[in-house]
């Protein structure tokens, strides 16, 4: 596995290289949260509504450690519920969440999180009048074991040291990803979980973004991550899923489709029409 401060300078260039896995364990101070097995987000059959709106119908998938699954699909398809239940942020009306083997389901969010489970949420949630130091501290207080810090986070994304004492509202919306994603990492997490990172992002912001997420990638962490850009979802995806109406409704390797079978899914075309009708 790499160690965050190999990491400077690396991660540019094509998105899809050669996943790197290693063996990161869930493991508080306490060993609570030590389990066997690879470093995955495993989600069985997760359900979930809105009252009478089922949001939700059964989404399974597997992350491996240093894997990209990217999540797409129109508004309103469910994919920010489906984050947020796998997070516990939502009440969950079935399925199975594991962590690195660790069965999840009846955490609540905070376990959740100190088992190794980290969501950047949509708008990423900073505090605006805290500096760039003090909003990743505050992503420690899971206070799991692991090999970041502040100074690792700034070995990884150097564009951020130099912002160490700037509040974060004053910060540029790809800064802010990537800060968001910074404090993520500070909880030393299995599995991050990004909702539309591209959202409200210039071009070269959203680059930024993508850079540091496939540093985080290459670290050894599983990325789910929601994209609506499906044109940036092909590119950079290991596995992509498609929803729509709170189904799957197309899974494949960014090799295996098109633009157009991604476009015709989210619009509930697809594999699974017969299903979802
Ligand atoms: N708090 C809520 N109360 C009631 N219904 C909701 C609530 N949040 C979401 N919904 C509904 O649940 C469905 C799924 O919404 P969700 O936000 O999960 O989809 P999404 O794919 O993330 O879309 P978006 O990209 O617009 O956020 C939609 O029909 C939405 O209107």
């Amino acid at each position: 596995m790499l160690h965050p401060h190999d990491l400077h300078g690396r991660g540019r260039g094509d998105c899809r290289r050669p996943a790197r896995r290693c063996d990161r364990r869930p493991g508080g101070p306490d060993g609570l949260f030590r389990g066997g097995g690879m470093s995955t987000l495993d989600v069985r059959d997760i359900r979930a509504s809105h009252g009478q709106l089922v949001a939700a119908q059964g989404i399974s998938f597997r992350v491996e450690a240093g894997r990209m699954l990217f999540l797409a699909g129109a508004n309103g398809a469910g994919k920010t519920t489906l984050l947020r239940t796998i997070a516990g942020d939502h009440r969950q009306d079935g399925g199975t969440i594991r962590l690195s083997g660790v069965n999840v389901t009846d955490m609540p969010a905070h376990m959740r999180a100190r088992a190794g489970l980290s969501l950047v949420p949509e708008g990423r949630r900073l505090f605006p009048q805290m500096t760039v130091r003090e909003n990743l501290q505050l992503g420690a207080s899971t206070s799991r074991e692991g090999p970041w810090s502040v100074e690792a986070i700034y070995d990884a994304f150097p564009n951020l040291e130099k912002l160490d004492r700037s509040p974060a509202g004053k910060l540029s919306g790809g800064e802010q990803q990537a800060v968001a994603i910074g404090r993520a990492l500070m909880g030393d997490p299995v599995a991050i979980m990004l909702d539309e990172v591209s959202l409200g992002l210039s071009p070269a912001a959203v680059e930024l973004a993508y850079q540091a997420l496939r540093k985080v990638r290459d670290a050894g962490i599983a990325l789910l991550v929601v994209e609506q850009d499906l044109t940036r979802a092909l590119a950079c995806a290991d596995e992509l899923i498609v929803m729509c109406e709170g189904r799957e409704m197309l899974r494949s390797l960014p090799g295996e489709t098109t633009l157009d079978a991604l476009v015709s899914a989210s619009l509930g075309h697809g594999k699974n029409e017969e299903v979802a009708a």
